[in-house]
């Protein structure tokens, strides 16, 4: 697998973090120290899913992988098992082999271990071992192609920080010892061939005090906890269905989760390719502008505290649902964000509107020009509307005027039309705890900061101030 070393490669695995987007994340961390250089990324790659499935040895781990694999049968899926990892034997070890202890971290062949998760994750092929239980020795190895879904598997899987902290989702398998240890015998007694002695003396031995000392304290880290392993149906469900959402979000969606990007339908496709078609006629770009911004508007209204409310229908039923939060207003970045007033004032009735101007030199420098914002705004939820987040400048400082104002960082839902990746990047490592709403995420910025692929100038081609 070569000699690059595995710092390196971790650390440039982490783009992960700026998962699918590397070059760009790089560039967003430029644009947050006030350089905002940014380009097509043009070697996008999207980061697989990464599961880690622990618990004791033959506690159904195996089992539960098989069963999600079989239910993601529609997705890229590969599973990577700690066993490829274990150390062959010496000659030495081999003559007293009842004294190796097969359940202690040392074992496996932790660096290659990661290796492989690390090139797995950057999308690469990678050869890893297949080890043998009967000779004690890695004979072959197998090609492990890229996949959307990555399982990792085995009795210590979290045991290293690196590897732990490269997964998505990290399940325990949690069995009785007894099972465990009845299944163990059955398994290696008929599988491996060994006699029943010799696996009783190891379980002692080796097995059992390793489950305490090193197993069962990585249970801690696990998102889930499925008892009963293979046996647990709805565990399984829920989550392969966890899976289908995760592989179905846009990346920056698993990287900062207060970014929603609206479930994508024909229907949206649609009115996206309208209007960023060039040709497309200003009434009809209003139409179909108007009626994304509704969707946008609606779904980032979801986001607001309710409390319960218990009505008494005309059949004289008692109907329990929810009130309305009251104490809110809008705040739209003048130009464009005018045109998302009309939708969230049909969606709430005299709500109060307050304006900001920045103006835009170059795209580094910017400057506050205007702000009208009601009085008590530090006592509202804030949604900020500005249809395009591209460098996510305005936006920083449209939000910094609003936590200015005292408005509370969580009480602040910003809603876009079109978001570029930089801008998410820049606004939500800036302000983590503000929500964004947007309809479509874009590929990036060209050399003029201009949204790719991007709309042209929304606020001339919404109030016809264009050329045309
Ligand atoms: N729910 C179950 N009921 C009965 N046998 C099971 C169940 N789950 C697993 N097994 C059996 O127990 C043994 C160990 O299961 P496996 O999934 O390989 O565990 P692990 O990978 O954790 O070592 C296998 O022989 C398997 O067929
Ligand atoms: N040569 C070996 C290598 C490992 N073991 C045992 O396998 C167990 C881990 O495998 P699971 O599929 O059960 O996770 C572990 O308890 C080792 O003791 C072995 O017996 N011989
Ligand atoms: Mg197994």
């Amino acid at each position: 697998m070569g000699s690059t070393p595995v710092e390196y490669m971790i650390e440039a695995s982490s783009g992960a973090h700026f998962s699918g987007f590397h070059m760009d994340g790089m560039q967003a961390l430029n644009s947050l120290a006030g350089q905002a250089t940014t380009s097509v990324n043009e070697s996008v790659h999207k980061q697989p899913f990464i599961i880690g499935v622990a618990g004791g040895a033959a506690s159904g781990k195996t089992t539960v992988c098989d069963m999600i694999i079989e239910q993601l049968h529609d997705q890229r899926v590969v599973l990577v098992n700690q066993d490829s990892f274990y150390h062959s034997l010496t000659t030495e070890e081999l003559t007293r082999v009842h004294e190796y202890n097969f359940d202690h971290p040392d074992a496996f062949d932790n660096e290659k271990l990661l290796l492989a998760v690390v090139m797995l994750k950057q999308g690469k092929t990678v050869d890893i071992p297949k080890y043998d239980f009967r000779s004690y020795k890695n004979v072959v190895s197998r090609r492990v192609n890229p996949s959307d879904v990555i399982i990792l598997e085995g009795i210590l899987i979290f045991h290293d920080p690196r590897v732990r902290a490269m997964m998505n989702m990290k399940i325990f398998v949690d069995t009785d010892a007894d099972v465990r240890l009845a299944r163990r015998i059955r398994r290696d007694t008929g599988e491996k061939g060994r006699d029943i002695g010799m696996v009783l003396d190891q379980y002692s031995k080796f097995v059992k005090p390793a489950f305490d000392d090193f197993i069962l304290p990585t249970k801690k880290y696990a998102d889930i906890i499925i008892p009963r392993g293979g046996d647990n149906h709805v565990a399984i469900d829920l989550i392969v269905q966890h899976i289908r959402t995760k592989l179905g979000q846009h990346d920056l969606c698993k990287i900062y989760p207060n970014l929603y990007v609206i479930h994508s339908t024909f229907q949206i496709r649609g009115m996206h390719t309208l209007i960023r078609d060039a040709q497309t006629t200003k009434h009809d770009f209003i139409f179909y502008a108007d009626r994304l911004i509704r969707l946008v508007v609606e779904h980032g209204l979801g986001h607001l505290p309710f409390t319960e409310k218990q009505v008494v229908t005309p059949t004289g039923s008692v109907y329990t649902g929810v009130d309305f939060c009251k104490r809110l207003c809008g705040v739209s970045v003048i130009r464009s964000g005018e045109s998302m007033e009309n939708a969230l004032r049909a969606c709430c009735k005299g709500i109060k509107i307050g304006k900001i101007l920045i103006h835009r030199e170059g795209d580094n420098g910017q400057q506050l020009i205007y702000e009208k914002l009601p009085q008590d705004i530090s006592d509202r939820h804030v949604l900020l509307l500005d249809p395009i987040l591209g460098t996510g400048n305005s936006a920083v400082q449209a939000i910094s005027l609003l936590l200015k104002k005292g408005v509370p960082e969580a009480n602040i839902i910003f809603l876009n039309l079109i978001s570029a990746p930089q801008g998410v990047h820049v606004v939500c490592k800036r302000f983590p705890r503000i929500k964004i709403v947007t309809s479509e995420i874009e590929t990036g910025l060209n050399q003029e900061f201009r949204v790719l692929p991007g709309m042209g100038e929304f606020g001339d081609r919404y109030f016809g101030t264009d050329d045309e």
